[in-house]
C-alpha cells in the first residue's frame, strides 16, 4: 500500500505525448495554449478618446473656444486640429493630430459653435487612450500552457487573431463492471442496483470538457473483462474502469490487466475511501481502475484522475493542491488511513458532513467538495487548515 503523496508523484511523472491542433478562438475556451503568442499589432493602434467630449491642444486651452469639426468612432481620415480650436469627439474616435487632451462633455457648456470650459478642471492628456497602451507590436501576450478563458479569447480577438494552436484533449472511455448494476431504463430486480457510476463518471468528464468516447458495461467474467479492456483501450488515451478491482472472486479487473501485460504503477493507497485504486500503463495508454462504491469512485476521480486529465490537456502542477481551508469543528479520526471526507464549504470554513460511508450518496449530494485529513492527524482541531477538493 502506498501513500497518497506517492501516488500523486507517480501520476505526475507519467510522460505525456501531447498532440497539437489548430482551433478557432471561439472553440478554444478551456483548452491550453500550445504556443506563446506575440501581438501582431499595437493595441490601441491609434490614440483615441476614452469619452464623449471635445479634443484640444492643452497648451491652447481658453475659457471659451470654437468648435472646428467632428470626429466619430470609425472615421479613418481625420483632419489635423486647427490651431486654438476644439473638435467634437466621441468615445473610440481617433484623436486628431495636434490634439492631446479630451474634455468630457459634462464639463462644458455649448452655445452655437462655441464651448465654455473651466480650464482648472482639465489636465493635460485627460481621456486619451494612447496607442500601444494595451500592448505593443511583438509583445508577449499569452504564454504557452495558459488555460484559455473567455478573457483570453477577448484579448486574442482584439489582436485580430482568429485561430490558435492548442493541446488536444485526451480521448477517455469508461468501462463499468458489476453484474448487479442495471441502467435506469431497466426494472430493478431483487439484488440489483441502479448504475450510479456510469452517469457520475460521464458527467465528471464532461465537467472537465472531455467528450466521452464510450461508457460500456461488461459482464463479471474473466474473459469478457479481459476482451473488453483489450478492445476498448485501443479507442482512447485514458481508460477508466469502475468496480471489480478489489479482492473478491468476481473482481477480474486487475488479473485481466496483468494478463494483458499492463505495467502496474500502483494498486492500493493508504486512504479511505478508495483504498483499492489501481493505475497502470497498457501499451501507451493510461488505465485507472476505480473502486466500485460510488463515493470511493468519485473521490478517486477527483483526487487522482481529474488532475491527470488536466495534465494531459496541458495544465501544470495539477497535483499540488493550493486550496486549503480551516475546519469549522474539531474532528477525531480513528483511522490509520488518509481520509477524504465529504464536506460543505460555508463562509470559508469546512463542515464535515455526516454519512461518510462510501455507498452514501445523500451526503455526496450535499457536499461542495472533499477535505483531506492526513493519517497523521488523528485529532484535528477547529481552525486546522486542510486541502480542499471542490466539486
Ligand atoms: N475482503 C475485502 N473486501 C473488500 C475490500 C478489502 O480490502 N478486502 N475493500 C473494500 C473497499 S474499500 C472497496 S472500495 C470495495 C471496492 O470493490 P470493487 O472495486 O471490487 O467494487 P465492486 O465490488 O464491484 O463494488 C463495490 C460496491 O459498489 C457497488 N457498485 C459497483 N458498481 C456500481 C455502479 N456502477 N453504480 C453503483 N454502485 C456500484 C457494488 O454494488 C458494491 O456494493 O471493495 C471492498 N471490499
Ligand atoms: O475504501 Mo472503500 O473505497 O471505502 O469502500
Amino acid at each position: 500500500m502506498i501513500k497518497v503523496e506517492e501516488a500523486k508523484e507517480i501520476l505526475s511523472a507519467i510522460k505525456i505525448d501531447r498532440k497539437i491542433k489548430t482551433v478557432s478562438i471561439t472553440e478554444s475556451v478551456g483548452m491550453f495554449c500550445a504556443e506563446t503568442i506575440y501581438s501582431p499589432i499595437a493595441v490601441p493602434s491609434f490614440d483615441n478618446s476614452a469619452m464623449d467630449g471635445y479634443a484640444l491642444f492643452f497648451d491652447d486651452i481658453k475659457p471659451v473656444m470654437e468648435i472646428s469639426g467632428v470626429v466619430k468612432a470609425g472615421d479613418t481620415l481625420v483632419e489635423p486640429l486647427k490651431s486654438e480650436t476644439i473638435v467634437r469627439i466621441f468615445t473610440g474616435a481617433p484623436i486628431p493630430v495636434g490634439a492631446d487632451t479630451v474634455v468630457k462633455q459634462e464639463l462644458v457648456k455649448i452655445q452655437d459653435r462655441q464651448i465654455t470650459i473651466d480650464p482648472g478642471l482639465v489636465k493635460k492628456g485627460d481621456f486619451v487612450r494612447k496607442s500601444g497602451a494595451q500592448c505593443e507590436i511583438g509583445q508577449e501576450v499569452v504564454k504557452i500552457g495558459t488555460k484559455i478563458t473567455t478573457g483570453t479569447v477577448a484579448l486574442l480577438a482584439s489582436l485580430g487573431i482568429a485561430e490558435i494552436a492548442v493541446f488536444k484533449k485526451p480521448k477517455v472511455g469508461v468501462v463499468l463492471t458489476g453484474d448487479e448494476v442495471v441502467g435506469s431504463n431497466e426494472k430493478l430486480l431483487p439484488g440489483q442496483i441502479y448504475d450510479a457510476n456510469g452517469p457520475m463518471l460521464h458527467t465528471a468528464l464532461l465537467e472537465l470538457g472531455i467528450e466521452v468516447e464510450f461508457v460500456e458495461k461488461v459482464k463479471d467474467e474473466a474473459k469478457s473483462v479481459e476482451e473488453s479492456i483489450k478492445n476498448l483501450v485501443e479507442k482512447v488515451d485514458i481508460l477508466i474502469l469502475s468496480g471489480g478491482i478489489s479482492v473478491g472472486d468476481f473482481d477480474f479487473v486487475r488479473p485481466a490487466l496483468q494478463n494483458l501485460g499492463a505495467k502496474e504503477l500502483f494498486y492500493r493507497i493508504a486512504q479511505k475511501p478508495g483504498k483499492p485504486l489501481y493505475a497502470g500503463i497498457l501499451g501507451s495508454k493510461v488505465v485507472f481502475a476505480l473502486p466500485g462504491n460510488p463515493s470511493s469512485s468519485l473521490s478517486c476521480f477527483k483526487v487522482y484522475v481529474s488532475p491527470f486529465i488536466m495534465r494531459f490537456c496541458g495544465a501544470e502542477n495539477t497535483y499540488q493542491s493550493d486550496l486549503k481551508f480551516p475546519l469549522a469543528q474539531a474532528y477525531n479520526s480513528d483511522s490509520s488511513l488518509t481520509l477524504f471526507l465529504k464536506c460543505e464549504l460555508k463562509e470559508g470554513e469546512i463542515h464535515i458532513l455526516s454519512g461518510q460511508e462510501s455507498f452514501n450518496l445523500i451526503s455526496f449530494n450535499r457536499a461542495t467538495g472533499l477535505v483531506e485529513i492526513p493519517n497523521s492527524d488523528t485529532q484535528s482541531s477547529k481552525g486546522n487548515l486542510y486541502n480542499y477538493y471542490p466539486f
